[in-house]
């Protein structure tokens, strides 16, 4: 594993039990200061538990939770923002007083909780809504308060569960952005989701876990890569089987379009020739496999 740089987090051989359920066997990764990483995994597989107990919320059996080097302990995780799944606000508390009392509760003072509770609002789009009790704001709204409550303090590691979830799109381009901008800043960030898109387009590394194991963990390029070199081959002339027994070729689809799945060192030339001699050749085509087939994979795998 990859030590983090200063200011990273890192999550060590967390082990934890519920009863006789194992939700987390030996759960280890770390995000670097300005990497953001995508925790993904089907439901239940252990990513609620894992940020749990980064928080303190919960406590691990096994392994520790270190940032910038050092076990977390109640003031290093004053320092985390945090967005619970279970969402964690005051319904019947106004929008902005309830911002600015949660900046105050870690440690800003009256007037810069008033100033960072207003840029957040400004900045996600709930400025307006500032007298309003957050259980009046519909749940895209609401989810948005909750971004701002994860940030109103200005934390050295974000750490979101779900906060894409119900979002429309106008809003998960705003949550996208500012994450960047969180990365951008040297903030570790950690999010889970379930949309792979999503965390294809933002995320610099990826956990795939599946029953509370990490099961394929690298950037997206190399995840994607690991899944292997497609080469897609629209040739309509060409009969079925035409590529079979080609150096390099390892397994062949034939559909409308037929997709080749190709060892590191295949000939592209003697492929696409082997096309040509059926005729006309409308694309040819290396990808990678999406993120999302990747997942489907290392997930009934297992
Ligand atoms: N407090 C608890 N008591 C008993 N079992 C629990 C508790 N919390 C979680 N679990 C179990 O631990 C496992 C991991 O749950 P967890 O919520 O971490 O999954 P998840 O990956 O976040 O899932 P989802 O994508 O559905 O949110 C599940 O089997 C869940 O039922």
């Amino acid at each position: 594993m990859t030590s983090p740089a200063s200011g990273g987090l890192a999550v060590v051989g967390l082990d934890k039990r519920f009863g006789d359920l194992v939700a987390l066997r030996d759960m280890t990764f770390t995000v670097q200061p300005g990497e953001i990483f995508g925790f993904v995994g089907s439901n239940g597989a252990g990513k609620s538990t894992t940020m749990r107990i980064i928080l303190g919320v919960l406590a691990a059996d096994a392994g520790q939770v270190t940032v910038d080097g050092r076990p977390v302990d109640a003031d290093a995780r004053r320092r985390i923002g945090y967005m619970p799944e279970e969402r964690g606000l005051y319904p019947k508390m106004k929008v902005g007083e309830q911002l600015i009392y949660l900046a105050r509760l870690h440690g800003l003072s009256k007037t810069d909780a008033q100033e960072r509770a207003g840029y957040w609002m400004e900045r996600l789009g709930i400025d307006s809504r500032i007298d309003d009790n957050v259980s009046d704001l519909s749940l895209g709204n609401q989810q948005r308060v909750q971004l701002a409550a994860a940030l109103v303090f200005d934390p050295t590691v974000l750490v979101l569960d779900e906060p894409f979830s119900g979002l429309d799109p106008v809003a998960v381009d705003v949550m996208s952005d500012v994450l960047v901008e969180k990365a951008q800043q040297g903030v570790p960030v950690i999010f889970s989701s379930h949309q792979l898109d999503l965390v294809q387009r933002l995320c610099d590394t990826v956990g795939i876990i599946a029953k509370g194991e990490m099961r394929a963990l690298g950037t997206v390029d190399d995840l994607r890569r690991s899944g292997g070199v497609h080469l897609e081959v629209q040739a309509p002339g060409a009969p079925e089987g035409w590529a079979d027994g080609l150096p390099g070729v390892v397994a062949a689809e034939y559909d409308s379009t037929t997709v080749l799945s190709v060892a590191d060192d295949y000939d592209d030339q003697q492929i696409l020739a082997a096309a040509l001699a059926h005729g006309p050749v409308h694309r040819f085509a290396a990808t990678t496999p999406e993120l999302t087939e990747l997942f489907r994979e290392v997930v009934t795998a297992s």
